[in-house]
């Protein structure tokens, strides 16, 4: 056991909702302490610059390189970034002295991994002299550089959360958390803590820009919208037959890898029931390449509290003998793994502990990463120095 350190994980998903915030005290192991979290909403205007920032991204060869907003745009959402942790510590009655270490996802902003490219804008220096806390961050780097995806890099955590589980008897094995967010990923942990992941399809992401572009609305509250609606089942084909499904090779997405329908496919309810179901049968299709059928589905991130996905799902699941849970049926945190994967991704960082496995990313070998700003070196972004290897 490594000594214990107390970590916050910021997470700015595909969704661009928001930042959400997680403390826990681990040893970036087995002991997993998870404190407080909260989100903090981006508003519409801020949203708004971080889709013109996707869209900026576009030409980006070279990782380090900002076009059209992207710098400032960076440094803004550092700021809210830092922001976003003193209102945190405020909340919670903690210093920054309380804190050993943030890992800081970032905003993903491209996600080539085909070309090895993925870029997340944040800058760790600006965010260590903000809150005066040292920062570990830009963790897919390292991953693809040693040939992996980049993506997805909750799987570890995930895998230190089924531990704590499986000794408290709470869950039938092989187990499978499933998250739910722009993007939907999954990880399966088997009976001797094997694990295999990837990226399962598209989350909420196409849901969300169906009901913006139809209703005007971010995303379908309660799943309201979709449970007016009928499924089109030419229009759920298009998306399920997808190569993604088929490969022989499990990929990351990129937010932009499926597009959502165009507005002669379906009118607003059928379009939205259509591409709930697109979300649960991409999870089941996708879990058709684990090693074994899941006995236990946890499920994590936003798309969990859309009904009509969860009641697609748990349909799915049966037909295969699997059940389905919410994460907080087992008195975890869907809204905040994330965060708290981040805090305990930074503590493996320091460590020097592998955050990504061949059977998690498609990585050469077992594999550190993150860049590491200290609140007390007023180094440059490019000076930071990288834990992902170690002599
Ligand atoms: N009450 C709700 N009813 C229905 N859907 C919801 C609700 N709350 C959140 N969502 C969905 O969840 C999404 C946010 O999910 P989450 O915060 O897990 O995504 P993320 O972290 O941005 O994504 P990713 O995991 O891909 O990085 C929202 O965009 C919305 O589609
Ligand atoms: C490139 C990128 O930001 N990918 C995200 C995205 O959102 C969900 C899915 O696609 C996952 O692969 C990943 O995030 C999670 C948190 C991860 O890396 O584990």
């Amino acid at each position: 056991m490594g000594k214990l350190l107390t970590a916050i994980g910021l997470m700015s998903g595909t969704s661009m909702d928001g930042i959400d915030v997680a403390l826990l005290r681990t040893d970036g192991e087995n002991i997993v302490e998870r404190g407080p979290s909260a989100g903090y909403a981006y508003d519409a205007h801020f949203r708004a610059r971080l889709k013109q920032g996707l869209e900026d991204a576009k030409s980006i060869t070279v990782r380090t390189e900002r076009p059209g907003t992207l710098a400032q745009l960076e440094r803004d959402l550092t700021l809210r970034h830092a922001e976003a942790v003193m209102a945190f510590l405020r909340e919670n009655n903690l210093l920054p002295e309380n804190i050993d270490v943030i890992g800081f996802h970032g905003q993903t902003v491209l996600h080539r991994p085909d070309e090895g490219l993925t870029v997340q804008i944040g800058d760790g220096d600006l965010l260590a002299r903000e809150t005066q806390i040292d920062i570990v961050y830009d963790m897919r780097a390292n991953d693809m550089i040693h040939g992996g995806q980049g993506a997805p890099l909750i799987p570890v955590y995930h895998a230190a959360l089924a531990h704590g589980l499986s000794e408290k008897r709470a869950i039938d094995a092989p187990v499978v958390f499933v998250n739910i967010g722009g993007i939907s990923n999954l990880t399966f942990v088997g009976a001797d803590g094997r694990i295999v992941a990837y990226d399962s399809g598209p989350g909420n992401t196409l849901i969300d820009q169906w009901v913006e572009a139809h209703a005007g609305v971010p995303y379908d509250q309660g799943g309201m919208i979709a449970s007016e609606g009928t499924i089109v089942p030419e229009l759920a084909d298009r998306y399920l037959s997808h190569p993604f499904f088929t490969a022989e090779k499990r990929r990351s997405l990129d937010r932009n890898d499926f597009a959502p329908p165009s507005g002669a496919d379906a009118g607003l309810e059928d379009g939205a029931r259509t591409l709930a179901y697109v979300t649960a049968a991409a999870i089941f299709k996708s879990a058709g390449h684990l090693p074994e059928a899941p006995a236990t589905y946890v499920i994590c991130g936003g798309g969990r509290l859309n009904p009509t996905i969860m009641k697609d799902l748990t349909a799915l699941a049966d037909t295969a003998h699997g059940r389905v849970l919410t994460a907080e049926a087992l008195e975890l945190n869907g809204d905040s793994m994330e965060a708290e994967a981040w805090a305990y991704l930074a503590v493996r960082s320091l460590r020097g502990l592998p955050l990504t496995y061949p059977e998690t990313t498609g990585v050469d070998r077992p594999v550190s990463g993150g860049r590491f700003a200290s609140q007390a070196i007023d180094t440059e972004p490019d000076q930071g120095t990288t834990y992902g290897e170690r002599p």
